[in-house]
């Protein structure tokens, strides 16, 4: 396989490795994956994150077993079990769809590794054309509201609602971007912050629950966010407490986008209702471990609710960025996505 590199995960000189995210920013470590348990690992302990990203890391690892000449019942084995690591990014399975169809070639060695090296350029190409479409919807001095991690770490390009911003940044050098920290796992104060900086845009870091009062006071010109899967209808699953944004743009009368790669769709949802939403462990509300810290707020036992994304109804979406236009809810309603998957 050639070498692919990106800034969270790369296959250099026959070796794959990740940045950890969860040790971000203040620790930036590679780990080596050679095997199907790390990579179910770094994927379910979100060591590995982000809808693009999750997929195509998981191709790459098949595409590595196969030129080590692992078995094809293995690797039939090895996709179905990295398929079934996160349940709500609908990137991971098409990815793994991918590679299952590449499996009945008589070459699967080429086939497996051609498909993974086409997922990730294509990525990068993807995210290009996102954050071209996305940055027409900016003006100059724009407050940018956003919300988790979509990033150059989130996938193999310049990200996806971050792309947009980065765009738009290079195009007028003074946005402004508010972001959410993101409770439970901070990905917002973690990781987009720590790219923002990198790429030397301005930002302020807000708690989640301080987004209401800087709309009030009109701070905030525009709401950007990624999505894990959006169904026929435009509903869309992203990080939980996006659908409070959108609930709060609506009230305040700020555009909200939804950006995202033809790779988030999954026409065969129907509506939002029918995405699974991924339910994680208590202990991330309870207070941080890891990596984090050691600390235990809330009583040891208390009943908690960690859904990991939430679903924004698609009459709330103002446009849907995609790597092929920038989509209205009437466009949408009409069946707009179902044509684009066709
Ligand atoms: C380009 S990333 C889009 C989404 O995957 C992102 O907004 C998100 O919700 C990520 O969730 P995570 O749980 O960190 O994988």
């Amino acid at each position: 396989m050639q070498n692919l590199i990106a800034s969270s995960v790369k296959y250099e000189n026959g070796s794959l490795s990740v940045l950890d995210q969860y040790l971000l920013p203040h620790q930036q470590v590679w780990h080596q994956c050679h095997d199907v348990e790390t990579m179910k690992e770094l994927i379910i302990s979100l060591k590995v994150r982000g809808a693009p990203l999750i997929g195509l890391s998981a191709s790459l690892l098949v595409a590595y077993l196969a030129e080590q000449g692992v078995v094809k019942g293995e690797l039939e084995k090895a996709i179905n079990e990295l398929e079934a690591t996160r349940p709500t990014a609908v990137n991971l399975m098409h990815c793994m769809t991918a590679l299952r169809k590449a499996l009945t070639q008589s070459d699967y060695v080429a086939g497996i590794v051609t498909t993974a090296e086409r997922l990730f350029i294509e990525d990068i190409e993807l995210c290009e054309r996102m954050a071209s479409r996305g940055a027409e919807l900016i003006n100059s001095g724009d407050n940018i509201l956003t919300h988790c991690n979509t990033g150059a770490l989130a996938t193999a390009g310049i990200g996806t609602a971050l792309g947009v911003i980065y765009k738009a940044q290079q195009k007028y050098g003074n946005v402004h971007v508010w972001v959410n920290e993101t409770r439970p796992l901070l990905q917002g104060g973690r990781l987009t912050a720590f790219e923002l900086e990198r790429w030397k845009i301005p930002y302020t870091l807000i708690c989640d629950n301080m987004a209401a009062s800087l709309m009030a006071a009109g701070k905030v010109d525009k709401i950007v966010v990624g999505a894990d899967r959006i169904a026929a209808n435009g509903d869309f699953a992203n990080k939980v407490g996006t659908y409070n944004l959108a609930v709060l743009a609506y009230f305040h009368n700020i555009p909200f986008y939804v950006v995202a790669p033809i790779t988030t769709l999954d026409t065969n949802t129907a509506c939002g209702d029918d995405i699974e939403i991924e339910q994680r462990n208590p202990q991330e509300v309870r207070g941080v471990s890891g990596s984090f810290g050691e600390a235990l707020w809330a009583p040891t036992n208390a009943n908690v609710y960690n859904p990991a994304f939430d679903i924004t109804p698609a009459k709330l979406v103002t446009g849907w960025v995609l790597d092929t236009g920038v989509y209205n809810q009437q466009q949408v309603l009409m069946g707009k996505l179902k044509e684009l998957t066709q």
